[in-house]
């Protein structure tokens, strides 16, 4: 909820109100295509039709205002640029007039008039002029432009990296790290074309034709209105192209984003596909990527090309009828030579504005597109907890305590209800039940990855909420299915559960976990690095040197979240065993898929829907029908 109210902010303070229906009609043609496209494709077609409505409510204006409000302290100088870019025009627009008037006079004087040649000189002394004032007042709008934009850039990387510090850490889980590499690296570069000439340049761009219109209905306003002629062809052209381009373009970034996907799957799973004779099946679903690639390419081609055309024509030809009507109006001696020139000469210098400004249309789709990405980064919901130095008092002779605990993802679906428990430290909490249900959320609730929407969680007596980042951090010992190893050592990879911990501690909690042997067994022992190493290690392996990495941190509590998933029925038991050790005087919360692993445990809570169903002892809870079918589906009866 608090998420979609700050989208609608967003939306609010960029809209330009234009509104956008979902492309069913495309849905279903894509559905009819009978091509292997993804369910999770499919999704994501839809979802970007739904980013497109997002990007048609972004208004230039809208746009501009919100990347500035980001580096508010360059309005200034970004206003500068647009101040030189539009005196540079004014001087550009002076360069035609002058010229005009100096083609005037060798005409008149062609035609036997005695004008002085000092009036010449004049004309070509201020065309020349304007020409240099307009290349100096563009170069330093130009300049200033580009240095402003980077620094724009730069700050807008700050704030998101900042923004990363206080966002919850789930979101930063849940979400690969190259998506987040993908938006502050390449998206925000992306802006640079919007920020470093957009943004200064499209009002001088504009001017242009508006002072060319303005003089045009000053020397004659028949020719003036004239030149409007071809405007309602631009706006047929421009409705047309409008006409669901933004929907076609997202689906064509999909289609591309697809086809990099299975062309990566493609080459990663060779191996396995040789083995299991699978060439076909997967070469038919890369090939059905490309075709897929190839129509929404034609897809969003065909929806513009027409109106494109039409409007690039007409804008490119603004003189087309008033031309031959200044010609008429000279002939029948209405107008003077000096309009007649310029009626013929200030619509031809429109066409560059007018190639740019269409590029500009262009570019505008573009940067909206990329800053819907950046703004939700940036709108997502904070978390707010006291500062490193105010540590909370906590009691380690209190446990962990839910009270009336709510919360949803960012879809908003409530994926758990009211939930409340106790643990006492030193005893062992379970989680179990069907997949779903809630188990991993509520450990990651606890361990601060996300912030309940209702309730209270509290460790040792305090409010998580009032518990500093790195405080929790300490208290916490987190292990979970993932297991992230970094690129050092696997020494420094255990150390990481306590920096200042002894040769002997990193063997002992290496021992407790079941891997100093295999480790031994490394040609580098404790200093293979992980990255190395990485290939070599099986699942399980990995997984009981984060163990062995937890059990050496001193936390008051422990969350294994599945971290016995990859482990052989051997190796499990002993693990389970150096946890129990290791669990005196601590909190331990176990979320469990295998029922006899948490069977001793002194308190099982059952969960199904986002509910708490049942909480007892292995023996109380077999009286539940829920656990009891559980049970029975562990022992291979069900
Ligand atoms: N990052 C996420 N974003 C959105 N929804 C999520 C996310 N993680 C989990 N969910 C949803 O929350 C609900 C609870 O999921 P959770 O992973 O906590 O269940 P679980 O009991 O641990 O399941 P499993 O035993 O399969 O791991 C599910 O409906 C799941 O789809």
């Amino acid at each position: 909820m608090e998420k979609k109210k700050h989208h609608d902010e967003m939306l609010k303070r960029t809209s330009g109100g234009t509104k956008l229906g979902k492309d069913e009609a495309l849905i279903k043609e894509v559905e009819s295509l009978n091509l292997d496209v993804p369910q999770e494709i499919m999704q994501r077609i839809e979802s970007d039709v739904a980013q497109s409505e997002k990007q048609a409510k972004i208004s230039m204006d809208g746009l501009t205002k919100a990347l500035m409000s980001v580096a508010p302290e360059y309005k200034g100088r970004m206003r500068l640029s647009v101040i030189f870019a539009c005196l540079g025009e004014i001087f550009s627009f002076a360069t035609y007039f002058f010229s005009a008037y100096a083609a005037a006079w060798l005409i008149k004087r062609a035609g036997g008039s005695s004008i002085g040649f000092d009036e010449l000189l004049q004309y070509a002394f201020l065309a020349m002029g304007s020409l240099l004032l307009y290349f100096v007042l563009t170069g330093l709008s130009t300049t200033i432009s580009h240095k402003t934009s980077f620094s724009i850039l730069e700050k807008l990387r700050q704030t998101l990296f900042e923004k990363l510090k206080v966002i919850p850490m789930g979101y930063l889980v849940d979400n690969p790290v190259g998506k987040i590499k993908v938006i502050i690296m390449d998206r925000v570069a992306d802006m640079e074309d919007w920020v470093a000439h957009l943004m200064p340049e499209l009002p001088s761009r504009l001017l242009h034709p508006i002072l060319c219109v303005i003089i045009l209905f000053c020397l004659d306003w028949r020719i003036g209105l004239s030149i409007f002629v071809p405007l309602p062809v631009v706006l047929i052209g421009m409705a047309t192209m409008m006409h669901k381009y933004r929907s076609r373009m997202a689906v064509w970034l999909s289609s591309y984003a697809n086809v990099a996907d299975r062309s990566a799957e493609y080459v990663r799973g060779i191996p396995v596909i040789k083995a299991f004779a699978q060439d076909k099946a997967s070469y038919g679903k890369f090939a059905d990527a490309v075709k897929f690639y190839h129509f929404s390419t034609m897809k969003w081609w065909k929806q513009s090309w027409l109106g494109k055309a039409l409007m690039t024509a007409a804008m490119m030809t603004p003189q087309i009828v008033s031309m031959p009507f200044a010609f008429y109006l000279y002939g029948k001696g209405e107008i003077g030579i000096e309009t007649l020139l310029l009626s013929l000469i200030l619509p031809i210098s429109i066409l560059p504005q007018a190639l740019a400004i269409m590029m500009s249309f262009e570019l505008f789709q573009m940067a909206s597109n990329t800053w819907v990405s950046i703004q939700e980064l940036l709108d997502m919901p904070v978390q707010k907890r006291p500062d490193a130095d105010k540590r909370a008092v906590i009691d380690n002779t209190k446990g962990i305590k839910f009270t009336d605990v709510s919360f949803s993802y960012h879809d908003g679906t409530e994926v758990l209800h009211k939930i409340s428990f106790e643990t006492k430290p030193g005893e062992v909490t379970a989680l179990v039940g069907p997949s779903g249900g809630g188990k991993s959320t509520i450990a990651k609730l606890l361990a601060g990855f996300w912030d309940p929407a209702s309730g209270v969680i509290s460790l040792g007596g305090v409010d998580t909420k009032k518990i500093p980042f790195h405080q929790l951090a300490e208290e916490i010992s987190f292990v979970s299915q993932d297991n992230f190893l970094f690129d050092v050592s696997i020494r420094d990879n255990i150390r990481l559960g306590k920096p200042d911990a002894s040769e002997d501690e990193i063997i002992r909690a290496a021992k407790a976990a079941h891997c100093h042997e295999f480790i031994m067994a490394l040609p580098g022992g404790y200093e293979t690095k992980a990255g190395v190493a990485g290939g070599a290690m099986s699942g399980g392996e990995r997984q009981r040197i984060t163990l062995a990495r937890a059990i050496l941190k001193p936390a008051s509590t422990i969350i294994l979240d599945e971290a016995t998933a990859y482990a052989d029925p051997e190796n499990e038991a002993l693990i389970q065993e150096a946890i129990s050790h290791l669990v005196k005087g601590k909190n331990l919360v176990v979320v469990a898929h295998r029922l006899n692993t948490i069977k001793q445990a002194h308190q099982i809570i059952l969960i199904d829907k986002g509910q708490i169903i049942a909480k007892g002892r292995h023996d109380e809870l077999l009286q539940e029908p829920l656990y009891a079918s559980l049970w029975r589906q562990y022992l291979g009866e069900e």
